[in-house]
């Protein structure tokens, strides 16, 4: 098999020569693999990932579950029966977890599952675990996890910095029990501290203090996942109290999961039937989901185009008119860079809230799409919580991507309608959707 080679550091986006008609096959959630990761390793008997992604994020995850002890094996079905045989990169993983154990080092990148679920995995290690990663990742909130960590009873050395570089001193099992974090910039806090919560001693309490907490559809994910391997877990919308979540001490199943396509990833190839006023399929849209990008077919209907679920997918169908849109895009921050771009290209101004978190992600996107908006010739500034956008005719330029997959997917979207965009880095994509350049070309019949 040939290797694709690799895209070009400026790479062309394709202007699209008319309405794009394709059906695309999106990879799997990055949420969802790196959660069932997580539950699978710290379960208390095997369980299968069916079409995880292979992403450098969610193997990032891998790798780091591998170095403390758990077994992650390829496995490729067998044509004649189904059953999944040993071997290969196949479609599916096979978890086998295990006593987990130090002294290991984690390599996190730059993924915020990585770096906020696995340092609790660590304080049930049997010895120390070493967190590092990516120049960005020492930026990123942590203080959550390490705070929430330590009153749980664990013990980590982050040399007082509140963020990595970090040592979780693992001590084979964690007291548990209530704790109260401040996760306004960053949901993840609560999700890291909830999944490993049924291996704590006296399981855990959540709650949140502070600011509005972002990306709720994220946590619902993670007690979703918990409720389908064994755990009890008490929620507000359960009945609970507002910002306390409460995870029961308990052993976890194995799990046979088959991961759902990653609805954030679905996000520019909607968006190219909505700029071009053409129509994209995508299969396998679930029905019901707790995946953010399912807010897609809202807000891209009222952006302008219409959408129907379909035993063949979601089609989803562009009218030809981009219209602006005012949003509180809070509890689905991931999708904003692509919806700031396909508003530079809208026919009236457009207002995303709620998301001031987005300055401590990947990279400071709001400052990020800011710039390269305003550098094709846009006319975009930032509020305090996100960005005002007033679509100006915009021409070709590099557009940079800051070691954000999310920025160079907004650029391709850019560079359907607008001569000569060049995207710096596309291969930064790599984080969570490595095809994207082929898929992309692929989708625009090239
Ligand atoms: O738990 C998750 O899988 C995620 C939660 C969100 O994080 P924040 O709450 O930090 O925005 C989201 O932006 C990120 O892409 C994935
Ligand atoms: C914010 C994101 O990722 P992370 O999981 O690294 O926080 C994202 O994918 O948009």
């Amino acid at each position: 098999m040939t290797e694709n080679p690799a895209p070009p550091a400026l790479w062309p986006a394709p202007l699209a020569s008319g309405a794009v008609t394709a059906t695309v096959q999106v990879p799997g959630s990055k949420s969802v693999t790196n959660r069932a990761l997580v539950l699978s390793s710290i379960a208390a008997e095997p369980g299968w990932l069916r079409r995880p992604l292979r992403s450098r994020d969610t193997l990032l995850m891998a790798s780091a579950l591998r170095a403390m002890g758990v077994g992650i094996e390829e496995t490729v079905s067998s044509s004649s029966t189904g059953a999944p045989v040993e071997g290969g990169e196949g479609e599916a993983w096979r978890i086998i977890p295990s006593g987990l154990h130090g002294p290991a080092t984690v390599d996190v990148g730059n993924a915020g599952t990585v770096m906020r679920f696995l340092p609790p995995v660590a304080a049930l290690a049997d010895g120390p675990i070493r967190f590092d990663g990516d120049p960005r990742s020492y930026e990123r909130p942590l203080h959550g996890v390490i705070d929430g960590l330590r009153a749980l009873g664990a013990r980590i050395d982050d040399e007082e910095r509140g963020a990595l570089p970090l040592t979780v001193h693992g001590g084979g099992a964690l007291e548990g029990g209530r704790v109260e974090i401040d996760a306004s910039s960053s949901s993840q806090f609560v999700s890291a501290l909830l999944l490993s919560g049924p291996r704590f001693n006296q399981g855990v309490e959540v709650r949140h203090v502070g600011g509005t907490l972002p990306s709720m559809p994220h946590i619902r994910m993670t007690v979703d996942m918990l409720r389908r391997a064994g755990a009890q877990v008490d929620t507000p919308e359960s009945g609970g109290e507002p910002n306390v979540w409460r995870v029961t001490a308990g052993a976890l199943r194995g799990v046979d999961l088959t991961v759902e396509p990653d609805l954030s990833n679905a996000q520019p190839f909607l968006a190219a039937a909505l700029v071009t006023g053409g129509r994209v399929v995508i299969p396998d849209w679930p029905e019901h989901t707790t995946q953010p990008g399912d807010r897609l077919r809202e807000i891209f209907t009222e952006m302008g185009g219409s959408c129907e679920l379909t035993e063949q997918g979601l089609v989803f169908t562009g009218s030809g008119r981009i219209h602006g849109i005012d949003v509180d895009l809070g509890e689905v921050g991931e999708l904003t860079p692509g919806i700031a771009a396909v508003a530079a290209l809208a026919d009236s101004p457009s207002t995303l809230r709620g998301v001031a978190h987005l300055r401590l992600h990947e990279t400071d996107r709001l400052a990020a799409l800011t710039k390269e908006i305003n550098e094709l010739g846009g006319d975009v500034t930032e509020t305090a919580d996100g960005l005002t956008i007033r679509p100006r005719p915009l021409r070709g330029g590099t557009f940079h991507t800051y070691d954000d997959h999310r920025m160079a997917t907004a650029g391709a979207i850019i560079g359907l309608a607008v001569e000569g965009v060049l995207i710096e880095n596309v291969a930064t994509t790599a984080k969570t959707l490595p095809d994207f350049p082929d898929l992309w070309t692929g989708m625009l019949g090239n």
